[in-house]
């Protein structure tokens, strides 16, 4: 078989990612690394408009031939399905959680009153200022070692820090071997994180049935069903990835676990659903109707509770 291209994100977080995963695709593997508009543009993720700016260069480098797999956090995947793309894998997840990264080795209950703490992202920031009224929330962007500066200085001299910490996905520190720079990490009942966040996904042409198959190994079927529970309630809530909304799913004990929460911006209200399914087996078919099923009550449950009007509010 023909060397199988692979496209990811330039970043170093992406390559890595990407890379690790790859090692376990079958046959011949040859990295490319797209550019995005994510990458280049640094306004906010809100200005950018949020939904998909990670996702769409990668895409149109399948449609056009360029990759024969894309690789994408399958957080940053908007729900919408692709026309002509295929979700052929979801990699066994990564630690779901966000982590701390503080000066002085802080813990977040150490943090002192008015703190200035920096995220990019609107669910981090209202889980912020609902937990800590009295933090100061600060807009960042950049990479996980521009944002890491932001709070701990430049990794040779130590300087030019100006917040006191920042808010990132554990996964991503990981991934980059940074995750010693943690200093606390958020549990998931306070900290819900983002759907698929920890995940990748690995898309392809549609019906490529070699690139299917050279992929095929790397697919989690109890990570697939948690994300499409936790992706389920963002399509279902009509929320985009910069919404402030939290969703976690496992599945354990032998059941399909989801809880997902849905915020204000301002961090004045909290609205939470959680709901469980007791599986029979591990089946994929009934691991997805599983998925679904908890999904949906999730869904009622939020949007009887008025989820509708803060993810509206927030746009
Ligand atoms: N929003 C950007 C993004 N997309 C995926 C990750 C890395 C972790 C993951 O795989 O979820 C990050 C960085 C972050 O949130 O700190």
């Amino acid at each position: 078989m023909s060397t199988l291209r692979v496209g990811t994100r330039g970043s170093a977080l992406a390559m890595a990612q990407c890379a690790a995963l790859a090692e376990r695709f079958a046959g011949e593997v040859e990295l490319v690394p797209i550019t995005t508009k994510g990458d280049t543009d640094r306004s906010s993720l809100q200005q950018l408009g949020g939904t998909g700016v990670f996702v769409s260069a990668l895409r149109d480098a399948l449609l056009d031939g360029t990759v024969d797999v894309a690789v994408h956090s399958l957080k940053d995947l908007p729900t919408a399905p692709a026309d002509g793309i295929e979700l052929a894998a979801v990699s066994k997840r990564e630690d779901a959680r966000d982590a701390l990264v503080a000066r002085d080795g802080l813990r977040f209950a150490e943090l002192p009153e008015g703190a200035k703490v920096g995220t990019g992202s609107p669910r981090r920031a209202a889980q912020l200022r609902l937990a800590r009224p009295d933090l100061e929330v600060v807009d960042i962007r950049g990479n996980v070692p521009t944002r890491i500066a932001r709070a701990l200085g430049d990794a040779e001299t130590g300087e030019g820090a100006d917040l006191d910490a920042v808010v990132l996905a554990l996964a991503g520190l990981k991934r980059l071997g940074l995750d010693g720079k943690a200093t606390d990490i958020l549990d998931l009942v306070d900290f819900p994180t983002a759907p698929g966040q920890g995940a990748l996904a690995v898309e392809i042409r549609a019906g490529d049935a070699a690139a299917r198959a050279a992929v095929a190994k790397t697919d989690h079927a109890s990570t697939r069903a948690s994300v499409d529970a936790e992706r389920r309630v963002l399509a279902g809530l009509e929320a985009g990835c910069a919404a402030p909304l939290g969703a976690h799913a496992e599945v354990a004990d032998g059941m399909l676990f989801l809880s997902a929460s849905a915020y204000a911006t301002d961090g004045s209200k909290r609205l939470t659903a959680s709901h469980a399914y007791t599986l029979d087996g591990t089946a994929s078919a009934e691991l997805a109707g599983a998925a679904r099923d908890v999904a949906e009550r999730a869904v009622a449950e939020l949007m009887e509770a008025g989820a509708a009007e803060l993810i509206a509010d927030a746009r």
